[in-house]
């Protein structure tokens, strides 16, 4: 496990608490090793940011990792990880984090080369009810991908958890909403044409959503370095250009399909919007929604009438979050 001089530079309250063992990811920003907390024997996972990793950006990297710590602290959601506990010094953070047993989505794919296509609808709702989730509370992911997908055990049906806000962008309220409360006497005609397609930044998260549902269905990327292709990554995504390989996606449902090419839109003013995802007729499957929600929201946590206790308390206080919602 650790070695002694790692473990000696911990907060003391923080090594009196839990013993940190050995490495399981690794983020960008820092690293994520599995902790077990003393009292409990209890398995967590620790993610920790180093203040000091980016020198030259060192505002920036502490601005994201408050940005990501004041998140985790305000969701509540049964598809986003939870904060389990938090310190800080003076050139780290340590966030404990709730360990999903499962790992990462990336590794279950790699292993299971493609995943079956009613597994993979029940991981991609629980996803959607996540960033709708995020969305309805004003925060975009901004970096949603298999590795920041995880699972909660190693079985096909399972919960499924989305982590890692350290690229997520709060949404407030914006110079141009205010402009546009008021009196438009003055105001010129552009101000009300650009207003129209500011507003879209939360698409970027439907998009992601869409290449991490194809890599599940398909077991490959839609966009991939690849000589005979004749693009750069980047060029294939801007023109959109990918392929439905037939040996991979012969046995998959055209509906399954129909979502894929309505998320990997390019004009992100007609791409699928989380919430037509969720009303797509792929989701249309009542079997399937009872069974997400079964885990969701697990019995113990309903009350006598059957009902689950939601996790959207906090959308109930916020509500629907309109697209003008942006900063610019
Ligand atoms: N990037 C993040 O913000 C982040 C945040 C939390 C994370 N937890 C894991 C993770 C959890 C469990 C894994 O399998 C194991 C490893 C050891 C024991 C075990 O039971 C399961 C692998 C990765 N990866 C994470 C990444």
């Amino acid at each position: 496990d650790l070695m002694a001089d790692e473990q000696s530079n911990l907060p003391k309250e923080l090594s009196e608490k839990y013993m940190i063992t050995k490495k399981i990811g690794v983020g960008v920003c820092g690293e994520v090793k599995l902790a077990f907390e003393r009292a409990t024997c209890k398995k967590v996972a620790l993610k920790t940011i180093n203040k000091k990793d980016f020198p030259a950006s060192v505002g920036t990297a502490t601005r994201s990792a408050e940005r990501e710590i004041q998140i985790l602290q305000k969701i509540d959601h049964p598809c986003l990880i939870k904060t389990k506990d938090f310190f800080q010094t003076d050139d780290s953070y340590y966030i404990f984090l709730e360990l999903m047993e499962g790992g990462e989505l990336f590794d279950r794919v790699k292993s299971k080369q493609q995943i079956k296509e009613p597994i993979a609808k029940l991981y991609f709702y629980q996803m959607l009810k996540a960033v709708e989730y995020l969305h309805n509370n004003g925060i975009i992911h901004r970096d949603l991908k298999p590795e920041n997908v995880l699972l909660s055990s190693h079985d096909d049906v399972c919960v499924i958890k989305i982590t890692d806000f350290n690229q997520s962008k709060i949404l407030e309220e914006s110079a141009l909403m205010r402009t546009l409360c008021g009196t438009p006497t003055y105001l010129a005609p552009e101000v009300f044409t650009d207003a129209v397609t500011v507003g879209y930044s939360r698409a970027v998260d439907a998009w992601s959503l869409g290449v991490v549902l194809f890599v599940c269905l398909a077991g490959y990327p839609p966009f991939y370095p690849d000589a005979r292709i004749g693009l750069s990554v980047s060029d294939q995504i801007t023109q959109g250009i990918y392929t439905f390989i037939p040996s991979k996606w012969d046995g998959i449902s055209d509906d399954a399909k129909d979502v894929v090419k309505k998320l990997l839109r390019v004009d992100p003013n007609v791409r699928l919007t989380i919430e037509e995802a969720l009303q797509h007729p792929w989701l249309m499957d009542e079997a399937m929604k009872e069974t997400a929600e079964g885990i969701m929201y697990p019995k113990d946590s309903r009350d006598a009438d059957g009902t689950a206790d939601s996790g959207d308390a906090t959308v109930a206080s916020t509500g629907k979050r309109s697209r003008e919602d942006e900063e610019e």
